[in-house]
């Protein structure tokens, strides 16, 4: 019999943008060894030419994993983001794809909560501007316009694992803390949710975003917003680069309206760390600017790698898909002395009957069967007799609506 299963060594994986050692060690110990280790994220054209073979791609928040770039990576089996955030990722072209993709969704949240700590009491005290200062030989050695952040209002945009992590922080500290989200959330301590964002930003001492890039967040945070803040007041964003306009912010600071800022997330950001970063906000020193590091800490950096690689090998190994961010989530037992038959199709009318008649129309016998579903795409896996593999990955291959199918032993 043909053997279908591929062999470890010939599994391709490429890992992008310097991830954790962790990651490497945890696919080394599952048997991995063809990975391609590269420190920084690609252009597209190289992007393509490096994972064309690749069956596995490891991630950060840089690299634009694009619809063009799933349809030349043929081999693709999966993505595993080393980050919280996917919006780099085109989830759709990837699900039509087959290509199932992982995330750490919890694994950094507590380095974003501290950063952004840290800088709401750095911005109160004037520290930026006075820090630019030292270096330059000055001595701003004054109280006017320092504040401590105990008894301030913070507001926070968007409640989720970060926004909540903040505000049990900043509760910790003495701070009022108010929340803006689009859905109803469970306050923790004596946070409140309030309705109206005007509202928010017109009671908040500091405003920080803790929103995930959307079409829905994209420049949400404008003209109109900042204008709605109370004169002096700060705002943090440590979210993507998209949710503010740069450039009324760049107003709002040259007119004394916003206070200071700490910006971790910009628009268009260096590739690596030899490109240049521009922004117009590099003239002001109560600009605090940060080069995408909210989630880049060693504790971080090691809970993702080891987390998100771990997620690869279990998809790669017995093909369960728990926590994927863009494919029916099924929870798979080992198979010893079976075949493993993963068959990933378009969710379209006939296509399950489809599936089993090649089992019934060859005799086959079913040890087990999973099913998931969501509205565009259906996730079967069949466990057989090893002799049958072949035939029915054959025939699986053939049903109308197959995006991919393979067979693991
Ligand atoms: N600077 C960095 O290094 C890092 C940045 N991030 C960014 O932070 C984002 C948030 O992370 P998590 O808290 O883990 O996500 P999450 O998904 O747990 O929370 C996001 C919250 O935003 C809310 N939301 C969505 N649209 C909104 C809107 N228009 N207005 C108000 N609220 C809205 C959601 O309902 C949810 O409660 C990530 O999506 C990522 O882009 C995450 C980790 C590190
Ligand atoms: O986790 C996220 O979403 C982040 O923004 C962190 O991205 P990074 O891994 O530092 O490129």
């Amino acid at each position: 019999m043909a053997n279908t299963s591929l062999d470890k060594d010939k599994i391709k994986i490429v890992l992008l943008e310097g991830v954790h050692q962790s990651a490497l060690d945890t696919l080394q110990a599952a048997g991995y060894s063809n990975i391609e280790y590269l420190k920084t994220s690609l252009p597209q054209d190289q992007l393509i030419e490096t994972i064309k073979d690749a069956h596995f791609v490891g991630i950060r928040s840089r690299t634009q994993l694009t619809r063009e770039v799933f349809e030349a990576a043929e081999k693709l089996v999966s993505v595993g983001c080393f980050c919280i955030g996917t919006n780099q990722v085109d989830l759709d072209a990837a699900r039509e794809h087959g290509v199932a993709v992982f995330n750490a969704p919890y694994s950094n949240t507590r380095s974003v909560a501290e950063l952004v700590i840290a800088e709401a009491i750095l911005l109160l005290r004037r520290i930026p501007e006075k820090n630019a200062s030292c270096h330059r030989g000055g001595w701003l050695k004054t109280a006017a316009g320092a504040y401590e952040v105990r008894g301030k209002t913070l507001g926070i945009i968007g409640y989720g694992a970060i926004g909540t992590q903040v505000s049990v922080l900043a509760e910790g500290l003495g701070m009022k803390v108010r929340f803006f989200d689009v859905v109803t959330k469970l306050p923790l301590g004596n946070a409140e949710q309030v309705r109206d964002l005007n509202d928010l930003l017109a009671q908040s001492d500091i405003v920080s975003l803790h929103v995930p890039e959307l079409p829905s967040t994209k420049n949400m945070f404008g003209e109109a917003q900042i204008a709605t803040m109370k004169p002096g007041a700060v705002l943090l964003n440590a979210s993507r680069g998209s949710v503010v306009d740069i450039d009324a912010l760049a107003a709002a600071l040259e007119s004394g309206h916003v206070g200071g800022t700490a910006i971790d997330v910009f628009p268009v950001e260096p590739r690596s760390n030899d490109d240049e970063f521009v922004t117009p906000l590099r003239q002001f020193d109560n600009a605090l600017l940060t080069p995408h590091i909210g989630g880049s800490t060693q504790e971080a950096q090691a809970n993702i790698g080891t987390e998100v690689a771990e997620k690869l090998v279990k998809y790669s190994d017995n093909g369960t898909t728990i926590s994927s961010v863009n494919f029916p989530e099924v929870a798979l037992p080992s198979h010893s002395g079976t075949h493993r038959l993963l068959h990933v199709h378009q969710n379209i009318p006939g296509i399950l009957s489809a599936i089993n008649r090649v089992f019934s129309d060859n005799n086959i016998n079913i040890c087990s069967q999973y099913l998931q579903t969501n509205e565009r795409i259906g996730y079967v896996v069949v466990d057989i007799n090893a002799e049958y593999s072949e035939i029915a990955l054959d025939e699986l291959r053939k049903i109308e609506g197959t995006i991919r199918a393979r067979v693991l032993f």
